[in-house]
């Protein structure tokens, strides 16, 4: 049998400390995703909103246009660097996420992009379930005041690897995502994500490893660093969680870069141990990956 991994992959998730200044983040991102690429990463990720701080003050001053596509350097700054960093550090580069904001339904997103090492523009993905939450006392916290959800699922190839499927932070709580990513095929499930000191200690480990325990596959999670002095608070520990759940690297909470070496034997290895993901009971339940799922492919 094949496997969903084709070729072992070094993946590198760049916990990067991001601020107020959008080039000075850019040119953070570039000097880090460079050191990444000489340690042999393949694969390199960005937090969510690596150009940016993240809150709702912020998403309308720090949005960038991405239509038509490929956006100007005026339109869209971030878009350019990314393109060009993939292409200098020849790895395919997902640059965490960015707020946008699109003219014609003059809506802003949380948008996500994923790009080649040859500096093209692979997927993009908005995400899907926005961050509303009201934790009396911890944390309220309302993306829906600002920006408006995408509203597809986002499984991308990256040869010679296989395919891997993205979404953002909030987007992890919905197992939904991730068992369709990975019955459609994805060895791994990337979440650029920014969790806080009260979600971040509650749920952010366990659901890295439940969303790959159900799976088995592949999972990371790559925040920005911890700082005290913004308006939100990330909760770090950037960490890359096995097919049997187990944490292979995880960051601190200042801006660091874990890598983790991933292998297709590792897969087939869990699933032919514990071979829940051949055990499904599709005549008692219905399959979620079949239906109707809009997709970005
Ligand atoms: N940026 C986010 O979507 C935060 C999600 C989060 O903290 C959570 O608990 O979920």
């Amino acid at each position: 049998m094949a496997h969903l991994l084709k070729k072992p992959l070094k993946l590198a998730l760049v916990q990067l400390a991001t601020g107020a200044d959008k080039p000075a983040n850019l040119a953070r991102a570039r000097s880090r995703v460079l050191e990444a690429s000489k340690a042999g990463a393949s694969l390199i990720v960005l937090p969510e909103c690596f150009n940016s701080p993240y809150g709702c003050q912020y998403f309308p001053s720090y949005a960038e246009t991405l239509q038509p596509s490929p956006p100007t350097k005026e339109q869209s700054p971030s878009f350019h660097a990314l393109s060009e960093l993939a292409v200098e550090s020849k790895s395919y580069l997902l640059g965490g996420s960015i707020p946008e904001y699109v003219e014609t339904t003059k809506k802003y997103h949380n948008t996500s992009l994923l790009f080649s090492p040859e500096g093209d523009l692979l997927a993009t993905h908005r995400k899907v379930h926005l961050f509303d939450i009201d934790i009396p006392g911890k944390i309220t916290f309302r993306e829906s005041d600002v920006l408006s959800p995408g509203n597809k699922l986002t499984l991308v190839d990256i040869p010679p690897y296989g395919k891997i499927a993205l979404a953002i932070c909030y987007d992890i709580r919905f197992p939904e995502l991730a068992t369709i990513a990975a019955r459609k095929g994805c060895f791994l499930l990337l979440y650029p994500g920014a969790f806080n000191l009260t979600t971040g200690a509650l749920h952010w480990e366990l659901q890295a490893r439940a969303r790959a325990v159900d799976n088995q596959v592949y999972v990371g999670l790559c925040s920005p660093a911890r700082d005290m002095e913004a308006s939100y608070h990330a909760w770090g520990h950037s960490m890359v969680v096995d097919p049997n759940a187990s944490v292979m690297c995880e960051a601190g909470e200042k801006e660091e870069i874990v890598y983790a070496e991933l292998t297709g034997e590792k897969i087939e290895e869990t699933r032919k141990g514990i071979p829940v993901y051949t055990q499904r009971r599709f005549d008692v339940y219905p399959d979620v990956s079949e239906g109707r799922i809009k997709f970005d492919e």
